[in-house]
Parts: C-alpha cells; structure tokens; sequence
C-alpha cells in the first residue's frame, strides 16, 4: 500500500549531457544505462525513501538540457520543492553557463525552493573545474553543493536522500501539510495545523 506522508517534487536541470537522466536512473534503480540519449522535454520517476520512521515520496522530474526543450522545462520548475542543478566537472563549458541556470531559478522557481549544486562525472580524470570552484559557487549562491559519479555511483544516494532528509525538516518546521492518500482532503492531515485559515465544521 502506498503509505507515505510526504511527498516531494525534485527537479534536475543543467546543460544537455552533464548526466542527469544517469543521476536519476543510478538512483531510482541502480543502474547506469549504457548509450543514454537525450530527454526530450521532461520525463520523471519515483522513488519512496524512508527518513526516520516516515516514509518519503520522491517525484524527481529530469528536464531535457537541450535549449530547444526550454519553454517545456521552465513550466516544471514552479512546483519543484528543491532543485538540482547538474555540471559536468570535466567540461567546463556545462559550469560557465551556471549563473544563466541560476537566472532561470530565480525566474521560475519558488523562492523557497531548496537549491543543490551537483558536479557530476568525478570518475572523469580530465577534469577541468576543481572541487574548490564549485564549492566557491554553490556558498556565493546560498546552495548545498556535492560532488558525483552517476557511473560508479558515487554520492548518489547521499544526494537525494540529503534532499529528502532537509525537505523534511522544513515540512515539520513549518508545518506543511502533509500528503495523506487515505484522506479525501489533501491538506487535512497534520495534527495539530494551528495556523489554518479556515476549517470545515
Ligand atoms: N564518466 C561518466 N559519464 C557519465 C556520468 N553520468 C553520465 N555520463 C555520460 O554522459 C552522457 C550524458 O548523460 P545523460 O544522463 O544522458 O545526460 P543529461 O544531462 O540527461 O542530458 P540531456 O538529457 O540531453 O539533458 C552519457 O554518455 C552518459 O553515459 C558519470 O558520472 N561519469
């Protein structure tokens, strides 16, 4: 039975090829598929975690890099609870075009939305960024950065379930409703929800 409380919507963006279909594919079913190609427009997957004792729904929504796919892919960003935007630390290319990345975010993005820096492809041994320079970028622009390897899996699991662990935290701390899919009413499960507006009597 689907029992999970949460539910969480994740969104990968970032140049075509840095490797978020593969980021998204080792995570949701351990597999790093050969020949990939590229999305066409967006495409998504669910994985349900636990953290804690709760059960956590992951919604993880991989946009197409490609510029011609743009206007698809910004419609996506606006109910995203956290974002991951993806380099490839072995082309540099894929890190100058952060800051037009970040553009788009603060375009289209909640302001809330929980930002993570991911530099993938750390098996690469021709890499061009240095760690410290995405470490630089990602605290001048007040997001979580980590680095990756969607082929050897490399702080995969550690990326998404960190997503998972803060989105939690910040749904108990300000009391988010909770998604109950045995509730008629998607907003009626939290306890004690004191600062409702309304209510049903
Ligand atoms: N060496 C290495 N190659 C990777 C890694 N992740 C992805 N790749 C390769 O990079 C290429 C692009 O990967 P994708 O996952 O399709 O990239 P994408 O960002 O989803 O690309 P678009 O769908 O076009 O936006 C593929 O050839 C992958 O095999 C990684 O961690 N290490």
């Amino acid at each position: 039975m689907d029992d999970y409380k949460f539910l969480f919507k994740v969104v990968l963006v970032g140049n075509a090829g840095v490797g978020k279909t593969c980021l998204v594919r080792r995570f949701t079913q351990g597999l790093f598929p050969p020949g990939q190609g590229a999305t066409i427009g967006v495409d998504f997957m669910i994985k349900t975690v636990e953290v804690g004792n709760e059960k956590v729904k992951l919604q993880i929504w991989d946009t197409a890099g490609q510029e011609r796919f743009r206007s698809i892919t910004q419609s996506y960003y606006r109910s995203a609870h956290a974002l991951i935007l993806v380099y490839d630390i072995s082309c540099q290319p894929t890190f100058d075009c952060l800051p037009d990345w970040l553009r788009e975010i603060e375009e289209y993005a909640s302001s809330k939305v929980l930002r993570v820096l991911v530099g993938n492809k750390i098996d690469r041994e021709d890499r061009e960024i240095p760690m410290h320079v995405g470490e630089e970028f990602a605290e001048r622009h007040n997001m979580y950065f980590l680095e990756t390897s969607a082929k050897e899996s490399d702080n995969v699991e550690r990326l998404f379930m960190q997503i998972a662990e803060d989105l939690m935290k910040q749904a108990r701390m300000t009391n988010i409703p909770r998604y109950d899919p045995n509730s008629q009413n998607i907003n009626d499960s939290t306890s004690n929800d004191s600062s409702c507006c309304s209510r049903l009597n």
